[in-house]
Parts: C-alpha cells; structure tokens; sequence
C-alpha cells in the first residue's frame, strides 16, 4: 500500500464532493494478490457467488475532491501511513460490482512507474466495502462523473444517471505487427484496462494488407467514438488513408484515431507519451502509458501531410495522393526501415542493426529538395506589423560532398544571414542588392554554356562572388552613410565586418579541405587530425537560430573530435541507434568502426540517371561504382537480400494480395544476424570523389537547371507532357505496399501551394538544395521511432513539416553521433555543416539517382519524384489528459 504523508493544508468543506466510511477489502496489485477484484467483467473478476471475505477490522475514511480521493485509516496501526493520496488524474476507472457481489467501490489505479527508465506503470486495484449497495453506487457514479468531465458540485445527487454512455472503440489489431505479440498483449493488458475504464469495444483482427483499409472506407461511423489501432505505424497509416477515401472524408476524418503501440518503430505513440511527460520508454512500458492515456481520453487536432507520389513503375496512370501523419523519407532512414524488415523478429532492434549495417556501407543519392519555408505572421492583432517582407527566391546548388558549404550555411534558412542583413536595409538597397546578384548569376550561367547547368567545380567560386557582392553592396551602404556624425565608426564596423568574412571564407575553404580529407580518408586519421579540426572550429560560424527553425551553421570540425567517440565514452542508455533492446551489443559496434574505412576504387560503372524538369529521367554519363555494390543490390552486406532490385519490378499491385504471413515467411530465411559481420567490408558506398575539380567524370552531368531559379531556363526539352512520369527504374518487388486504385472524392483540401508534380515549382519563396544526399526526413511527430527524438520542436498541430537533411561529406561517426543524440532529442546541437534542419509547409523531392527506397510513413511508395504539404489540424488523435476531452458521448 503506498500511503503518504498527511496533507499538510487540511481540507475544507467546500472541496470535498462526498464523504464517508469503508471497511477494507483485499486491495493490491493485480499480480500479487490473487483475492482483489479483477476487471470488471473480464475473467477472475468478482464472482457473483464469491462469498465476501470478512470485512477487515481496519476501517477508512474516504472523502472526494475534484482532484483526489483522501483515503484515512481509522485506526492507524503502527509503522504504517495513516494516509493515502489517490490522484484520480492516475485512475482509469472505477466500478461498483452488482449484486450478489457485496458493495464494492472498487478503483482501477495506474501509478506510473518508477522515474528509472523501461519501469512501467503498474496495475493497482483498490477496493473498499460499503454499508450499503446505494452508498456504493453513488460513489461509483460520482468518480466516474469527475473521470469524464461530468459538472458537478457538492450539492449534486449523485446516481449512474448523470453519466454519459459508455465510450465505444473500434479496436483494429494487426496480429502481425512488430514480434506478432499484438493479441497477447491485447490480453494481458490492453482489453482489462479498457474494461476498467468502462470502455465499450469491438475488436478486429486484421487478416491482411489493406484490410483496415477497405474496411475503414465501408464501415458507419457515427456509431464509434473513436478508431484505436493496435499495430505500429503503419496500419494508422491505412485508417488515415481510408477515412480520406470515403465520400465523406471532412467528417470521417474527425473521428478520434488513438495507437496503442505494438509495432516495432511505434513513432507516433513514442510522440503520445513524450506529449503527456513520461520518460522515453519502449514495449509494455510504452504500451501502457498509452493505453492509459486512451482510457483518459482528451483529443487534440492533428496535421496531415498531403503527399503526392509518382505512379507506380510501367504503370500509366498519374501521380498518386496519399495522407500521411508521421514522415515521409528518403536515403538512410527508408533505407533502414526496409531493408530492417529481415530482422523483424529482433522487434525495435532492427532498426539498430540497420543502422549500423547501413552505416557500414554508407551511400549517398543524388536528388533535389525543394522547400517553402512557413512564412513570418504576426498572432496578435495589436502587434506592431512586421516591416514589408520581400519575397525570398532562392536556389542552391551543391556541388560534390563537402565541397559548396558555405551556401547551405547561409541561405537554407528562412531569414539566413544575407536575408537579415538586407531586411535592416531600406527597400531600394535591398532591390540594388538583389539585381548585382542576379547579373552575377546570369553571367555565371552565360559561362556554363547557356544550358543552365551549373559546373560544380564554379560553385565555391561562385558563391564566394555572391558574398563578395553582398559585402560590396555593404560598403556602398557605408558610403552612404558617410557624413554623419558616426561615418568613421560605421566604416570601421564595415571593414571590420567584411574583414572577418573574407577570413570566414578562407577558414571555410581550408575546412573543405579538411572535410575533403575527413571524407577520403576517413576514420583511420580521425585520432591524428583532431587537434587539428578543433582549431578551425573557432573561426567558423556556429549557429544561426532562426526565428521559425534552427540551420546548423556548426562546423564539422568536431567531426573528428568524434574519432575520440567511442561506446566508452557513452552512457549505455543515451544510444538511440544502438538501443537499449538492442542485439547488436556494443562489440559489434566496435568491430564495424574500427574497419578502416577505405575509399573503394572506382572500378565499376552503372549508368546515373539525371532528370529533366518535367521529372523524367534521362541517362547522363556513367558513374562509377564498386563492383560489390552491383552485385550485392542496394549496397546491402547480405547476399540473399530479400530486397535486391530486379531489372524490372512487378506492378505494385501484383504483391497486393500478399498477405503479411507471406512476407514474413519469404523474409524468414535471412532473419538472422549477418555472417561473418566482422569481415564485413566498410568500403565506401559510390558517393562521388570527394575533389570537386571535376575529376569525376559526372560532376557536371548531374547538375542540371533548376526549376525554381528565377532564371532558369525554360523546360528542359527532354520534357515531354506525355513522357512526365514514366519512368523506367526498378522497385523492390518485395514489401512495395498495394494501394487499390480508388478514386478519392474531388472534394478533398488542394494542395494550394504546390503547382502539379510534373509542373516547375513556383519561382518565389521555394529555397532549392541540389547535391549528393546521404538522407532527407520530413518529419511532422516529434519522433521518428519510441526512442528516436527525432523533431523535437513538432508539436501535433504546429502546421510544419520538419525537414532534417544530410548531405554527403558526413563521416560515419558524426551520423552515429548525431542517431545517439536523437535519444535525447538533442541531435540539433551536433554540429556538423553536413546536417540541416529546417521547417516548412510543403516541399519537393527529385531524386536523381536511379536506384533509391521512398517510404511515408514508414511504407514503402514507388520510387520518384514526390511532393506534400501539410494541412494543419485536419485530423483528430487521442492522446490523454492533456488534449481536449472527447465531447462525442
Ligand atoms: N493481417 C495482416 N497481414 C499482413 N499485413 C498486414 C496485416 N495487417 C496489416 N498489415 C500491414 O502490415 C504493415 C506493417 O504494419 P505496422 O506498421 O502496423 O507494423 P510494424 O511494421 O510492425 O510497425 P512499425 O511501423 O511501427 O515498425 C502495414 O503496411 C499493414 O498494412
């Protein structure tokens, strides 16, 4: 019994609702004691004919406030509290048996669990005997009254009247999900919770892909006052998608949905319990934190992202749209959550290995992303307005991995550097400003042969002339100042501040150099040259917080700081990649970094494709490739990957009917640790050369005209309507998800700032990035994972997309170091000008290498280019007290 200290404040009469005396019953934990009630109804409940043990000679006084339930013991024995506390904010119910059971008020107590991590919460059932049956109810009835938000007073007769009718939930399990222990924990302890907490259900297992889907799209729901999903992700991912299938989808959409975490990623109940306080945790900790907030009830509105995808390879239809709640995904991380699925059965430590296998052979892609950053308003309406926003057009073309860093740092943000230094100037400076730097480019251009590719080996140069003219049109802004009274000092701060970024921009090209070396060479020199990158750091800029998101301007210099990281020097428990369930133990670890980490020679070619404007993509010159690569598929170790590429994918809809089981069954074979994981070759993945002076062969090629470039060139004329889209490229055969063809209603919200995905993106407000990509996360749920703090400023209903982009040029230990700090959702402050993170309202994903997984949502949708915007609040989704409580009753 966990009784407390005294209330120090005595409490006073108004607070207290009712008031009365109990004789105790057998009371415990669930576990312990065998003789307390059980769940009402539910097996080893109290039994009707059970006769009543003895009441004990102990008795309570109970008294309910609003907030707590007082608990006195009558006759204080010795050594023990006299007084128990009982939050009814830590309740999920409360019940009183009927007859012949004897007058119980019998309370369902979740404490949570002890403040060390992975303690769940854990069951308490509390019961008291009446005098009398009535005095019993009435207690039952008035606890229940306060658990569900019922107004009352002192002066109110409490009677079962007063309460709403039971809640009733669809309960939708995939019994396939994570380890397939979906029914058994719906058992032991899903279903007794919801019972106690008097919820009605109707629970239905789902027997394949799409099935909650389709029967989402059918079903009548005003009948439910909400949609539970008991599964990870992905089956939330089908009830979203078939609610906005059905005719009507605006009020469809409004139904609570709530997850009761049972897969392996489990991102969103992960972004549930850290909404409502708790501590990280994962499994039946985390699953009982969130059913207990379910049983809590208390909705809030919450963002979907519209996604359009490319069609499925050989087929002819159009761009397809989806709704998505928790990411879409690109390079690293859709990598490891499918190539992972072969290890399924390790549950959540599949990623773990994934990562550090992916880690092992890390690759890059070459794509184009495109982002409208939200733009600046003002809430308040006596706010003073902000002064006149020019309307940011910019474009960034990276060259080769650590080569172009400088325009990342100072141009990815929505009110980068450049941009706040014009906004303090007046309108007419900022325009003079502005067409210096647009002749600049267009000559630029002009020298590029007029085709609107960009040499690489110009973009430092390039950008290094852009900052030139910004410092000179700063000077110009100086001498016009000149006269005044502070003319000497302001010219002073001018040179000053134009001195230090002209050394700025040395550091910087001596960094490149540096970061060249780190990506060439590697781990092996990390040790040595870690003095060496610590003395740069200081002379390059830190950070720029943004007023709507934060850019990294950190250098990587402590990238090397991280060959002094080890396992060691980690507390176990702050890995987000090498998690705590994790089976790859830190041995593992160890042996895959301490692999020198070789470049491979070019030996071997495949063909790159780049993409004309109209997203179609056409062959451009050969790229070279490690050999191994080609032969082990998407760059995978395993051999027999389940997941190599055929030359030419199934339609997506011939896997359709394949259930899980299948999949698991085909997948069963290599779900096992990888052989011989020492000898594991850590050979670069075909990322370019890390010279950007053109050696590489293809460095120009895949730079290609930009669509939002306020000058870019009209459409490519490989661009033909017809042609849009149909591309030639393979897909996984395996776990390629069946969507059915259904037509959406014509209804639904547009996606307003997105032109079609076969148009040029708007040449206003869209910030462009080009380059080599190691990953792209669009994240909209503050994890990416339970125990991956991915976007740690998401809120539910921010409106945002929060992009994290990393570009080519990172090492293996900077991106281990920046998985670690996702645990703690602290991975902002690694700095490293190789990762970005940005915020925005919709965005555009052109992938340019030919081979490549895209997943929403954690699924997997055919490979090409995509695009998505959020729609704020669109949905509804349970998450406990902390949100509104559910008013359909
Ligand atoms: N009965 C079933 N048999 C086979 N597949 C199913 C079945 N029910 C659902 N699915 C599909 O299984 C896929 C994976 O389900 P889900 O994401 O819920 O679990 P998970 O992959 O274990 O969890 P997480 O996404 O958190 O890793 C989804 O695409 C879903 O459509």
């Amino acid at each position: 019994m966990r009784m407390r200290s005294p209330d120090p404040s005595p409490l006073s009469p108004s607070e207290a609702l009712l008031h009365g005396q109990f004789a105790s019953w057998g009371s415990g934990s669930n576990s312990n004691n065998n003789s307390c009630p059980n769940s009402p109804g539910g097996p080893g409940g109290i039994s009707p004919t059970a006769s009543p043990t003895p009441p004990s000679a102990s008795n309570y006084a109970l008294t309910l406030t609003y907030s707590h339930i007082h608990i006195q013991r009558l006759c204080p024995r010795p050594g023990k509290e006299a007084r128990l506390l009982l939050p009814l904010s830590e309740l999920v119910g409360c019940s009183c048996p009927r007859a012949p059971a004897p007058p119980l008020l019998v309370l369902y107590w979740y404490p949570p669990g002890k403040k060390r991590k992975g303690v769940s919460r854990r069951r308490q059932v509390r019961a008291y005997l009446s005098e009398s049956r009535s005095e019993a109810e009435r207690w039952s009835a008035a606890v229940q009254c306060l658990l569900r938000g019922v107004a009352v007073t002192s002066d109110t007769e409490f009677s079962r009247s007063l309460l709403p009718r039971p809640r009733r939930l669809l309960l939708l399990v995939n019994p396939f999900s994570g380890r397939g222990q979906a029914m058994q924990w719906c058992q032991t302890h899903i279903l007794p919770m919801i019972r106690e907490a008097n919820i009605s259900y109707n629970l239905i297992q789902t027997e394949r892909q799409n099935h909650a889907r389709e029967l989402i799209r059918e079903i009548s729901l005003p009948e439910w006052d909400g949609i539970i999903i008991i599964s990870g992700d992905g089956l939330l991912h089908e009830v979203i998608n078939g609610l906005m299938e059905r005719p009507d989808w605006d009020q469809a959409i409004k139904i609570p949905v709530g997850i009761l975490p049972c897969g392996s990623g489990n991102a969103l109940a992960g972004s549930v319990n850290h909404h409502a306080g708790y501590d990280m945790c994962l499994r039946e900790p985390l699953l009982l934190n969130c059913c207990f907030l379910l049983c809590r009830g208390g909705v809030r509105p919450m963002d979907l992202v519209s996604v359009t995808t490319s069609p499925a390879p050989n087929s002819n239809s159009s761009p397809r749209r989806l709704f998505s709640f928790l990411s879409v995904a690109w390079g690293f991380v859709s990598d490891v959550d499918i190539e992972s699925e072969r290890y399924r059965g390790l549950g959540s430590a599949r990623f773990t290995l994934g990562t550090l296998v992916r880690i092992a052979s890390l690759r890059s892609y070459k794509g184009r992303l495109s982002y409208l950053p939200p733009s600046v308003m003002t809430t308040s309406p006596d706010a003073t307005p902000p002064p006149p926003r020019r309307p940011l057009s910019r474009s960034i073309t990276e060259g080769l991995e650590g080569f172009c860093k400088a325009p990342i740092h100072r141009t990815s943000s929505d009110m980068g550097i450049s941009e706040q230094r014009s906004l303090r100037r007046g309108e007419g400076e900022r325009e003079k400003e502005e067409r210096q730097r647009e002749r600049e480019r267009r000559r630029q251009r002009a020298r590029g042969g007029g085709t609107g590719v960009v040499r690489a080996s110009s973009l430092a140069e390039d950008r290094e002339r852009e900052l030139e003219g910004e410092m000179e049109a700063e000077e110009e802004l100086c001498s016009e100042r000149s006269g005044t009274s502070s003319e000497s000092n302001e010219r002073e701060d001018c040179n000053m501040g134009k001195n230090e970024r002209l050394v700025g921009i040395k550091d910087e090209g001596e960094d490149e150099g540096t970061v060249e070396q780190d990506s060439s060479e590697m781990d092996e020199d990390d040790r040595s040259k870690d003095g060496d990158e610590e003395e740069g750091e200081g002379m390059l800029p830190s950070k720029v917080l943004c007023e709507s998101f934060t850019v990294d301007l950190g250098q990587e210099a402590d990238e090397e700081g991280t060959s002094g990281f080890s396992y060691e020097d980690n507390p176990p428990d702050s890995r987000p990649a090498i998690r705590k369930n994790s089976a790859p133990s830190s041995q593992i670890v160890s042996a895959l970094l301490s692999q020198p980490l070789r470049p491979e020679p070019d030996t071997a070619l495949y063909s790159v494709e780049d993409m004309d404007l109209n997203g179609t993509y056409c062959q451009r010159e050969p790229y070279p490739l490690d050999p191994r690569e080609r032969a082990l598929t998407i760059s995978s170790p395993f051999r027999h990957s389940p997941f190599s590429y055929k030359a030419k994918a199934l339609d997506q809809n011939q896997n359709a009917s394949r259930p899980r089981p299948l999949s698991l069954l085909q997948h069963s074979q290599s779900n096992s640790l990888p052989p011989k994981l020492s000898s594991l070759s850590l050979s670069l993945s075909p990322t370019p050369p890390s010279s950007p002076s053109c050696t590489s062969p293809h460095a120009s090629a895949y730079l290609v005209p930009r669509v939002n470039t306020p000058n870019s060139t009209s459409p490519s004329p490989l661009r033909t309507p017809s042609s849009s889209f149909n591309f030639d490229i393979s897909e996984p055969t395996g776990p390629l998800k069946n969507r059915p063809f259904v037509t959406l209603p014509s209804n639904l919200p547009k996606d307003d700032l997105l032109p079609p995905l076969d148009q040029p993106l708007p040449t206003r407000d869209w910030v462009t990035i080009e380059g080599d990509f190691v990953l792209v996360l669009a994240l909209y749920q503050s994890h990416l994972g339970a125990d991956l703090h991915a976007a740690p400023q998401a809120k539910f209903d921010d409106g945002l997309i929060h992009l994290t982009f990393v570009r080519a040029g990172i090492s293996r230990a900077t991106l281990l170091r920046l998985f670690f700090a996702m645990e703690r959702g602290t991975h902002h402050s690694v700095s490293s000008p190789y990762v970005s993170h940005v915020t925005c309202r919709a965005f555009r994903l052109q992938p340019l290498s030919s081979r490549g997984t895209l997943t929403v949502d954690g699924e997997l949708v055919p490979y090409g280019p995509l695009q998505a915007q959020v729609h704020p609040s669109l949905s509804r989704l349970i998450v406990g007290d902390s949100g509104v409580k559910i008013t359909r009753f």
